[in-house]
Formats: C-alpha cells, sequence, structure tokens
C-alpha cells in the first residue's frame, strides 16, 4: 500500500501541489484524472520522490525505500539495441552487485530465468529476443511493466502509460495494469487523461484541480467538472 500524506510541491516560488493526500491499496488500480497543468505528474513524482517535496509518503507502513516503486512513463525509455529480456533485466539492478549489474552478459542465469517470467506475465515471451526497437508502441509498454515486474517493487506509478498508444493497445495496457494490480497485490496508480479509460479499469478515482485533490471515489463517479468545456463556453 501507498500512502502519501500533504504532499506539497513549490517550483520556485509558486505552489503547485496543495497538501494532496493519496493512498492506493495493495490490489488497487488508481486512476488519477485532471486538466493539463492540475498537478498529476507532479503528484506522482512527488511520491517517488523525484521531486523535493514536503509530506510524508509510506510503502505498506514503513518509509519510502528505493527499490519500492517501480515507474513506467509516456515515453518508455527502453534501451532500443538491446532484447526485450535485457531491458526487462534491468529492473533488477537495483537488487545487484555493481560488477554484475555493468554488463547484460553477465546478469545471472535466476535473473533471466524470473525477467522471461516477467515477460510470459505480459504475454510477450515470444518477443523476448527481440531488439525492443523493433516493437510495437504497446508492445514497449508491456516490455516496460516487465521490467517493473522484475524490479519486484509492491507499488507501481504510471505516468499516461497509455498516451502515446492507439486505442486497442492502450485497452491492453490498461487490462493487464489492472490484472496484476488485482492479481499480485500491486498498489498501481496510473495518470490517465482518458476518463472513459479510467473508468472501465479503475478501482477508483483521484481527480486533481489547481493542485488539490477535487475527487476521490469509486470510478463510476462523474468526473467532467474537472475538465474545462472551451468550446462549450466560447458558444454561449
Ligand atoms: N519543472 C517544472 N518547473 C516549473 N513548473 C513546472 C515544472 N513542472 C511542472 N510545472 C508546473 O506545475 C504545474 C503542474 O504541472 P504537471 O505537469 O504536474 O501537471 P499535469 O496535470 O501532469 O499536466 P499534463 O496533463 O499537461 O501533463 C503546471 O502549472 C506546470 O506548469
Amino acid at each position: 500500500m501507498l500512502s502519501a500524506t500533504g504532499l506539497t510541491v513549490h517550483y520556485g516560488s509558486r505552489r503547485v501541489l496543495h497538501e494532496v493526500d493519496v493512498t492506493v491499496g495493495s490490489g488497487e488500480l488508481l486512476a488519477v484524472l485532471g486538466a493539463n497543468g492540475s498537478g498529476k505528474s507532479t503528484m506522482l513524482r512527488a511520491a517517488a520522490g523525484l521531486v523535493p517535496a514536503e509530506g510524508a509518503v509510506t510503502v505498506d507502513g514503513r518509509g519510502r525505500g528505493p527499490l519500492d516503486i517501480a515507474l513506467v512513463f509516456q515515453r518508455i525509455h527502453l534501451v532500443g539495441s538491446r532484447s526485450a529480456l535485457d531491458n526487462v533485466c534491468t529492473g533488477a539492478l537495483g537488487r545487484l552487485p555493481l560488477h554484475r549489474s555493468l554488463t547484460p552478459a553477465l546478469f545471472p542465469r535466476a535473473l533471466r530465468e524470473e525477467a522471461m517470467a516477467c515477460l510470459e506475465r505480459v504475454g510477450l515471451a515470444d518477443r523476448a529476443h527481440d531488439r525492443a526497437a523493433g516493437l510495437s508502441g504497446g508492445q514497449q509498454q508491456r516490455v516496460a511493466i516487465a521490467r517493473a515486474l522484475c524490479q519486484r517493487a509492491p507499488v507501481v506509478l504510471a505516468d499516461e502509460p497509455v498516451s502515446a498508444l492507439d486505442p486497442a493497445a492502450a485497452e491492453q495496457v490498461l487490462d493487464l495494469l489492472a490484472e496484476l494490480a488485482h492479481a499480485e497485490r500491486l498498489a498501481v496508480l496510473a495518470v490517465l487523461h482518458q476518463p472513459d479509460l479510467a473508468r472501465r479499469y479503475a478501482d477508483r478515482i483521484v481527480g486533481l484541480r489547481d493542485g488539490a485533490v477535487v475527487l476521490d471515489g469509486d470510478a463510476d463517479q462523474p468526473v467532467e467538472s474537472l475538465y474545462p468545456h472551451p468550446l462549450l463556453e466560447s458558444a454561449s
């Protein structure tokens, strides 16, 4: 379980996140929605420790450790010239001795087997030895999720994981994230730009406006108030 309380972030003198409280239970997929600039990415980055923030973050009731949170981004950040399997192995770098982490050839056999199991989990075992750059966007995002699994982190934070994908690939990736949350008891938080996908796949939705939480509830709650309607306004 991820629990963040009082998360507050300043960029320079500007406060862009205002005492945000958010929890994600183990076995839960939480979608974070909000208009552009509402603070979704900042909240995710603060929860992950990627930007300086006031407030407290715990994972399973303890202080957040360096390996507790796995990250999945819109821009997928695989090493394109390496195989899908090597990329998944890098999820475990944080727990390997340095001399074994510098050269993929030295990845221990047990790790390669674990990475293969992670690729099987995301339905890509048959592409394990393909160069990552040769996979489709949706497949690359599934490799990134397998890499997160290989990190063995109890929390996965995904920042717009489907924004660059076509509708079918987006559904496949969200289905996978929901399935992993439920079956592996991971706490998964996904920042999304598609309310319809959030409604269909998330267990709960948190909505941000101007850096503050304004909605937190079931996935079927109305979320339209999060978004400005410039076309309607300009027509009136
Ligand atoms: N590195 C930065 N330096 C200064 N201001 C920033 C920085 N990153 C974000 N901001 C500002 O913080 C506010 C929140 O931005 P953030 O990227 O968290 O919003 P978001 O909801 O994720 O937006 P989007 O949906 O467009 O990705 C915005 O006003 C943005 O301009």
